[in-house]
Protein backbone atom coordinates (compact mmCIF):
# COMPACT_ATOMS: atom_id res chain seq x y z
CA UNK A 1 0.00 0.00 0.00
CA UNK A 2 1.35 3.29 -0.68
CA UNK A 3 1.05 6.61 1.82
CA UNK A 4 -0.13 8.53 -1.35
CA UNK A 5 -0.69 7.94 -4.89
CA UNK A 6 -0.90 11.71 -7.00
CA UNK A 7 -2.72 11.06 -10.22
CA UNK A 8 -1.68 13.21 -13.00
CA UNK A 9 2.02 14.80 -13.89
CA UNK A 10 1.30 18.10 -14.61
CA UNK A 11 2.99 20.74 -12.74
CA UNK A 12 0.26 20.40 -10.37
CA UNK A 13 1.38 16.37 -9.89
CA UNK A 14 4.75 16.73 -10.45
CA UNK A 15 5.46 19.52 -7.75
CA UNK A 16 3.38 17.52 -5.07
CA UNK A 17 5.41 14.34 -5.73
CA UNK A 18 8.68 16.68 -5.08
CA UNK A 19 7.26 17.54 -1.94
CA UNK A 20 5.76 14.60 -0.78
CA UNK A 21 9.15 12.55 -1.63
CA UNK A 22 10.72 14.81 0.21
CA UNK A 23 8.85 14.30 3.03
CA UNK A 24 9.77 10.39 3.01
CA UNK A 25 6.11 9.82 2.14
CA UNK A 26 7.21 7.50 -1.38
CA UNK A 27 4.94 8.41 -3.52
CA UNK A 28 3.53 6.71 -6.50
CA UNK A 29 2.99 8.86 -9.48
CA UNK A 30 0.53 8.21 -12.23
CA UNK A 31 1.29 9.68 -15.35
CA UNK A 32 -2.20 9.31 -17.60
CA UNK A 33 -1.95 9.95 -21.33
CA UNK A 34 0.17 13.18 -21.34
CA UNK A 35 3.47 12.54 -19.42
CA UNK A 36 3.85 16.40 -18.38
CA UNK A 37 0.56 17.28 -19.06
CA UNK A 38 -0.10 20.74 -21.05
CA UNK A 39 2.82 22.48 -20.98
CA UNK A 40 4.38 19.80 -23.27
CA UNK A 41 1.87 21.23 -25.79
CA UNK A 42 3.61 24.77 -26.08
CA UNK A 43 6.91 25.93 -26.53
CA UNK A 44 8.24 28.75 -24.92
CA UNK A 45 7.05 29.56 -21.66
CA UNK A 46 7.71 32.97 -20.04
CA UNK A 47 6.16 33.45 -16.92
CA UNK A 48 6.96 30.53 -14.63
CA UNK A 49 9.26 32.55 -12.13
CA UNK A 50 12.66 31.37 -11.87
CA UNK A 51 13.74 31.36 -15.87
CA UNK A 52 14.70 34.87 -16.69
CA UNK A 53 15.33 34.16 -20.43
CA UNK A 54 12.41 31.72 -20.35
CA UNK A 55 12.45 28.01 -20.35
CA UNK A 56 10.62 25.26 -22.99
CA UNK A 57 7.40 24.14 -21.72
CA UNK A 58 8.84 20.24 -22.40
CA UNK A 59 11.78 21.05 -21.33
CA UNK A 60 10.42 22.68 -17.99
CA UNK A 61 7.99 19.69 -17.30
CA UNK A 62 11.27 17.33 -18.02
CA UNK A 63 13.30 19.38 -15.24
CA UNK A 64 10.71 18.82 -12.35
CA UNK A 65 9.99 15.02 -13.30
CA UNK A 66 13.77 14.81 -12.71
CA UNK A 67 13.58 16.69 -9.64
CA UNK A 68 11.21 14.26 -7.66
CA UNK A 69 12.84 11.23 -9.28
CA UNK A 70 15.85 12.34 -7.72
CA UNK A 71 13.95 12.20 -3.78
CA UNK A 72 12.43 8.93 -4.86
CA UNK A 73 8.76 9.61 -6.26
CA UNK A 74 8.48 6.46 -8.36
CA UNK A 75 6.61 6.89 -11.94
CA UNK A 76 3.85 4.68 -13.74
CA UNK A 77 2.00 4.43 -16.99
CA UNK A 78 -1.10 4.15 -17.28
CA UNK A 79 -4.91 5.89 -16.85
CA UNK A 80 -6.94 6.38 -13.85
CA UNK A 81 -9.83 4.31 -15.05
CA UNK A 82 -11.98 4.87 -11.46
CA UNK A 83 -11.49 5.00 -7.61
CA UNK A 84 -13.14 3.57 -4.58
CA UNK A 85 -13.12 6.14 -1.93
CA UNK A 86 -15.79 4.74 0.01
CA UNK A 87 -14.07 2.53 2.46
CA UNK A 88 -9.84 3.39 3.46
CA UNK A 89 -7.01 2.26 2.02
CA UNK A 90 -8.20 3.82 -0.96
CA UNK A 91 -8.79 1.34 -4.08
CA UNK A 92 -7.49 3.48 -7.55
CA UNK A 93 -8.12 1.10 -10.50
CA UNK A 94 -5.30 2.00 -12.87
CA UNK A 95 -5.28 0.88 -16.92
CA UNK A 96 -2.55 -2.22 -17.10
CA UNK A 97 -1.66 -1.80 -13.30
CA UNK A 98 -4.48 -2.83 -11.73
CA UNK A 99 -5.81 -2.00 -8.21
CA UNK A 100 -3.75 -0.07 -6.29
CA UNK A 101 -4.50 0.85 -2.64
CA UNK A 102 -3.12 4.38 -0.87
CA UNK A 103 -3.66 5.93 2.04
CA UNK A 104 -4.22 9.49 0.68
CA UNK A 105 -4.67 10.39 -3.26
CA UNK A 106 -3.72 13.78 -4.50
CA UNK A 107 -5.71 14.06 -7.88
CA UNK A 108 -4.11 16.31 -10.35
CA UNK A 109 -5.91 15.56 -13.83
CA UNK A 110 -5.81 18.85 -15.11
CA UNK A 111 -8.43 20.57 -17.25
CA UNK A 112 -8.64 20.73 -20.73
CA UNK A 113 -9.41 23.62 -23.25
CA UNK A 114 -12.86 23.03 -25.49
CA UNK A 115 -11.80 23.16 -29.00
CA UNK A 116 -13.97 24.41 -32.30
CA UNK A 117 -13.65 21.49 -33.94
CA UNK A 118 -13.03 23.11 -37.49
CA UNK A 119 -10.17 22.58 -40.05
CA UNK A 120 -7.06 24.46 -39.48
CA UNK A 121 -7.57 24.76 -35.24
CA UNK A 122 -5.51 21.71 -34.26
CA UNK A 123 -2.96 22.03 -36.65
CA UNK A 124 -2.24 25.85 -35.05
CA UNK A 125 -2.33 25.60 -31.52
CA UNK A 126 0.94 27.37 -30.29
CA UNK A 127 1.49 29.42 -34.22
CA UNK A 128 -1.58 31.42 -34.17
CA UNK A 129 -4.30 29.18 -32.02
CA UNK A 130 -4.42 29.55 -28.22
CA UNK A 131 -6.90 28.81 -25.18
CA UNK A 132 -4.75 30.84 -22.74
CA UNK A 133 -4.73 35.21 -22.99
CA UNK A 134 -2.44 35.50 -20.12
CA UNK A 135 0.09 32.89 -21.47
CA UNK A 136 0.17 33.96 -24.95
CA UNK A 137 -1.62 37.25 -25.15
CA UNK A 138 2.34 38.60 -25.39
CA UNK A 139 3.15 37.58 -28.86
CA UNK A 140 0.55 39.32 -30.74
CA UNK A 141 1.74 42.91 -29.73
CA UNK A 142 0.22 45.59 -32.63
CA UNK A 143 -1.61 42.48 -34.37
CA UNK A 144 -5.19 41.80 -35.23
CA UNK A 145 -7.04 39.38 -32.68
CA UNK A 146 -9.78 37.50 -32.53
CA UNK A 147 -11.46 35.59 -29.41
CA UNK A 148 -14.24 33.23 -30.23
CA UNK A 149 -17.20 32.70 -27.31
CA UNK A 150 -19.66 34.75 -25.64
CA UNK A 151 -19.45 34.03 -22.08
CA UNK A 152 -17.87 35.68 -19.34
CA UNK A 153 -13.80 34.45 -19.87
CA UNK A 154 -14.69 35.70 -23.49
CA UNK A 155 -14.94 38.86 -22.73
CA UNK A 156 -12.35 39.01 -20.15
CA UNK A 157 -10.05 37.53 -22.42
CA UNK A 158 -10.66 40.34 -25.20
CA UNK A 159 -10.99 43.16 -22.57
CA UNK A 160 -6.92 41.55 -21.86
CA UNK A 161 -5.74 41.28 -25.14
CA UNK A 162 -6.54 44.76 -26.24
CA UNK A 163 -3.39 45.38 -23.98
CA UNK A 164 -1.75 43.89 -26.66
CA UNK A 165 -3.57 43.73 -30.10
CA UNK A 166 -4.54 46.28 -32.42
CA UNK A 167 -8.05 45.22 -32.50
CA UNK A 168 -10.00 42.38 -30.52
CA UNK A 169 -12.45 41.16 -32.89
CA UNK A 170 -15.36 38.87 -31.02
CA UNK A 171 -16.95 35.94 -33.01
CA UNK A 172 -20.14 34.48 -31.26
CA UNK A 173 -22.67 32.07 -32.80
CA UNK A 174 -25.18 34.08 -31.77
CA UNK A 175 -26.86 38.01 -32.13
CA UNK A 176 -26.48 37.24 -28.17
CA UNK A 177 -23.72 36.77 -25.75
CA UNK A 178 -23.86 34.32 -22.70
CA UNK A 179 -21.84 36.73 -20.16
CA UNK A 180 -23.09 39.32 -17.29
CA UNK A 181 -24.43 42.30 -18.52
CA UNK A 182 -21.38 43.58 -16.63
CA UNK A 183 -18.94 41.89 -18.56
CA UNK A 184 -20.93 42.77 -21.87
CA UNK A 185 -20.53 46.22 -21.07
CA UNK A 186 -16.61 46.39 -19.70
CA UNK A 187 -15.89 44.88 -23.72
CA UNK A 188 -18.43 47.16 -25.57
CA UNK A 189 -17.11 50.23 -23.79
CA UNK A 190 -13.37 49.33 -25.15
CA UNK A 191 -13.13 51.33 -28.17
CA UNK A 192 -10.54 48.16 -30.01
CA UNK A 193 -12.94 45.35 -29.16
CA UNK A 194 -14.91 44.70 -32.70
CA UNK A 195 -17.77 42.33 -33.14
CA UNK A 196 -18.67 39.55 -35.30
CA UNK A 197 -21.55 38.16 -33.95
CA UNK A 198 -24.17 35.57 -35.34
CA UNK A 199 -20.96 34.34 -36.78
CA UNK A 200 -20.13 30.15 -36.87
CA UNK A 201 -16.48 29.51 -36.68
CA UNK A 202 -15.77 27.48 -40.21
CA UNK A 203 -11.56 27.17 -40.58
CA UNK A 204 -8.50 29.07 -39.39
CA UNK A 205 -7.40 29.42 -42.80
CA UNK A 206 -3.16 29.85 -42.81
CA UNK A 207 -1.08 32.10 -44.90
CA UNK A 208 2.69 31.35 -45.68
CA UNK A 209 3.90 30.14 -41.89
CA UNK A 210 1.54 31.82 -40.01
CA UNK A 211 -2.40 32.80 -39.88
CA UNK A 212 -4.56 34.73 -42.26
CA UNK A 213 -7.62 34.85 -40.02
CA UNK A 214 -11.12 32.55 -39.41
CA UNK A 215 -13.93 32.23 -41.99
CA UNK A 216 -16.92 32.17 -40.76
CA UNK A 217 -20.32 31.87 -41.76
CA UNK A 218 -22.50 35.00 -41.03
CA UNK A 219 -25.65 33.06 -40.50
CA UNK A 220 -27.89 36.37 -41.36
CA UNK A 221 -27.07 36.12 -44.81
CA UNK A 222 -25.90 32.71 -44.89
CA UNK A 223 -22.46 33.91 -47.01
CA UNK A 224 -18.82 33.00 -45.96
CA UNK A 225 -16.71 35.98 -44.25
CA UNK A 226 -13.11 36.10 -43.60
CA UNK A 227 -11.91 37.80 -40.56
CA UNK A 228 -8.66 38.29 -41.41
CA UNK A 229 -6.40 38.12 -37.93
CA UNK A 230 -2.78 36.83 -36.73
CA UNK A 231 -4.13 34.63 -33.63
CA UNK A 232 -7.37 33.36 -32.75
CA UNK A 233 -7.82 33.09 -29.06
CA UNK A 234 -10.90 30.04 -28.58
CA UNK A 235 -12.78 30.50 -24.81
CA UNK A 236 -15.49 28.23 -24.99
CA UNK A 237 -14.47 26.77 -21.72
CA UNK A 238 -12.57 24.10 -20.42
CA UNK A 239 -13.73 20.28 -19.21
CA UNK A 240 -11.98 19.05 -15.66
CA UNK A 241 -10.92 16.00 -16.42
CA UNK A 242 -12.94 14.62 -13.11
CA UNK A 243 -15.45 11.40 -15.03
CA UNK A 244 -13.41 8.86 -13.77
CA UNK A 245 -14.02 9.75 -10.45
CA UNK A 246 -18.06 8.81 -10.96
CA UNK A 247 -19.23 11.40 -8.76
CA UNK A 248 -17.75 10.23 -5.44
CA UNK A 249 -15.90 13.74 -4.88
CA UNK A 250 -18.41 17.06 -4.55
CA UNK A 251 -17.77 19.19 -7.73
CA UNK A 252 -19.40 22.24 -8.98
CA UNK A 253 -22.02 21.92 -12.18
CA UNK A 254 -19.30 21.96 -14.60
CA UNK A 255 -17.62 19.38 -13.12
CA UNK A 256 -14.91 21.27 -11.57
CA UNK A 257 -13.77 19.76 -7.62
CA UNK A 258 -14.83 21.58 -5.22
CA UNK A 259 -11.96 22.22 -2.39
CA UNK A 260 -12.12 23.80 1.51
CA UNK A 261 -10.98 27.69 0.50
CA UNK A 262 -7.55 27.96 1.48
CA UNK A 263 -6.67 24.33 1.24
CA UNK A 264 -6.89 21.46 -1.17
CA UNK A 265 -8.95 19.19 1.41
CA UNK A 266 -12.19 17.84 -0.76
CA UNK A 267 -14.91 16.39 0.83
CA UNK A 268 -13.32 13.06 1.65
CA UNK A 269 -10.91 12.87 4.01
CA UNK A 270 -7.66 11.68 2.53
CA UNK A 271 -8.36 12.90 -0.46
CA UNK A 272 -6.91 16.05 -1.88
CA UNK A 273 -7.16 18.23 -4.66
CA UNK A 274 -5.01 20.63 -6.55
CA UNK A 275 -4.56 22.32 -10.06
CA UNK A 276 -6.71 23.13 -12.99
CA UNK A 277 -8.61 20.34 -11.88
CA UNK A 278 -10.03 22.06 -8.78
CA UNK A 279 -9.22 25.83 -10.02
CA UNK A 280 -12.16 28.11 -11.91
CA UNK A 281 -10.10 31.26 -11.82
CA UNK A 282 -6.27 30.98 -12.63
CA UNK A 283 -5.21 27.97 -14.60
CA UNK A 284 -2.09 29.01 -14.46
CA UNK A 285 1.43 26.42 -14.19
CA UNK A 286 2.79 28.42 -11.46
CA UNK A 287 -0.73 28.37 -9.69
CA UNK A 288 -1.06 24.76 -9.93
CA UNK A 289 2.40 24.11 -8.68
CA UNK A 290 1.65 26.05 -6.00
CA UNK A 291 -1.88 24.45 -4.99
CA UNK A 292 0.57 20.95 -5.15
CA UNK A 293 2.77 21.86 -2.60
CA UNK A 294 -0.34 22.82 -1.00
CA UNK A 295 -2.25 19.17 -1.69
CA UNK A 296 1.34 17.54 -0.76
CA UNK A 297 1.52 19.13 2.54
CA UNK A 298 -2.14 18.24 3.42
CA UNK A 299 -1.80 14.96 2.45
CA UNK A 300 1.39 14.81 4.73
CA UNK A 301 -0.29 16.49 7.71
CA UNK A 302 -3.28 13.63 7.23
CA UNK A 303 -1.24 11.12 7.58
CA UNK A 304 0.25 12.26 10.84
CA UNK A 305 -3.19 12.71 11.83
CA UNK A 306 -2.88 16.60 12.26
CA UNK A 307 -5.54 17.45 10.14
CA UNK A 308 -9.33 18.62 11.37
CA UNK A 309 -11.80 17.81 8.51
CA UNK A 310 -13.93 20.36 8.97
CA UNK A 311 -14.79 20.51 5.14
CA UNK A 312 -18.88 20.46 4.82
CA UNK A 313 -18.83 22.53 8.00
CA UNK A 314 -16.45 25.56 6.03
CA UNK A 315 -18.79 24.90 2.71
CA UNK A 316 -21.79 25.51 4.78
CA UNK A 317 -22.94 22.16 3.77
C1 LIG B 1 -0.96 25.57 -25.21
C2 LIG B 1 -0.89 25.97 -23.75
C3 LIG B 1 0.02 26.94 -23.36
C4 LIG B 1 0.11 27.32 -22.02
N1 LIG B 1 1.03 28.26 -21.65
C5 LIG B 1 1.16 28.60 -20.35
C6 LIG B 1 2.13 29.56 -19.95
O1 LIG B 1 2.85 30.13 -20.78
N2 LIG B 1 2.22 29.84 -18.63
C7 LIG B 1 1.40 29.24 -17.69
O2 LIG B 1 1.55 29.53 -16.50
N3 LIG B 1 0.46 28.34 -18.05
C8 LIG B 1 0.32 28.00 -19.35
N4 LIG B 1 -0.65 27.12 -19.73
C9 LIG B 1 -1.56 26.59 -18.70
C10 LIG B 1 -0.87 25.45 -17.93
O3 LIG B 1 -0.38 24.51 -18.85
C11 LIG B 1 -1.85 24.78 -16.98
O4 LIG B 1 -2.39 25.75 -16.10
C12 LIG B 1 -1.14 23.71 -16.16
O5 LIG B 1 -0.52 22.76 -16.98
C13 LIG B 1 -2.12 22.99 -15.23
O6 LIG B 1 -1.39 22.03 -14.54
P1 LIG B 1 -2.08 20.75 -13.89
O7 LIG B 1 -0.97 20.00 -13.25
O8 LIG B 1 -3.23 21.16 -13.07
O9 LIG B 1 -2.71 19.91 -15.09
P2 LIG B 1 -2.18 19.44 -16.52
O10 LIG B 1 -0.95 20.12 -16.94
O11 LIG B 1 -3.38 19.52 -17.39
O12 LIG B 1 -1.84 17.90 -16.27
C14 LIG B 1 -2.84 16.95 -16.05
C15 LIG B 1 -2.21 15.58 -15.91
O13 LIG B 1 -3.22 14.65 -15.50
C16 LIG B 1 -3.13 13.47 -16.27
N5 LIG B 1 -4.45 12.82 -16.25
C17 LIG B 1 -5.66 13.32 -16.63
N6 LIG B 1 -6.63 12.40 -16.44
C18 LIG B 1 -6.01 11.29 -15.94
C19 LIG B 1 -6.46 10.00 -15.53
N7 LIG B 1 -7.74 9.63 -15.60
N8 LIG B 1 -5.53 9.12 -15.07
C20 LIG B 1 -4.22 9.46 -14.97
N9 LIG B 1 -3.75 10.68 -15.32
C21 LIG B 1 -4.64 11.57 -15.81
C22 LIG B 1 -2.62 13.92 -17.62
O14 LIG B 1 -2.01 12.85 -18.32
C23 LIG B 1 -1.61 15.00 -17.20
O15 LIG B 1 -0.39 14.39 -16.90
C24 LIG B 1 -0.75 26.72 -21.05
C25 LIG B 1 -1.67 25.74 -21.45
C26 LIG B 1 -1.74 25.36 -22.79
C27 LIG B 1 -2.73 24.31 -23.21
Amino acid sequence: MYKSIVIGTGPAGLTAAIYLARANMNPLVIEGMQPGGQLTTTTEIENFPGFPDGIMGPELMDNMRKQAERFGAEFKSGWVERVDFSTRPFKVQVDGLGELLAETVIISTGASAKYLGIPGEQDNIGRGVSTCATCDGFFFREKKIIVVGGGDSAMEEANFLTRFGSSVTVVNRREELRASKIMQDRARENEKVLWALNRTPLEVVTEGMGLKGLKVLNNETNEEELIEADGVFVAIGHTPNTKFLDNQITTDDVGYIVVKPGTTETNIPGVFACGDVQDTRYRQAISAAGSGCMAAMDAEKFIEGNMVHDWSESLGK
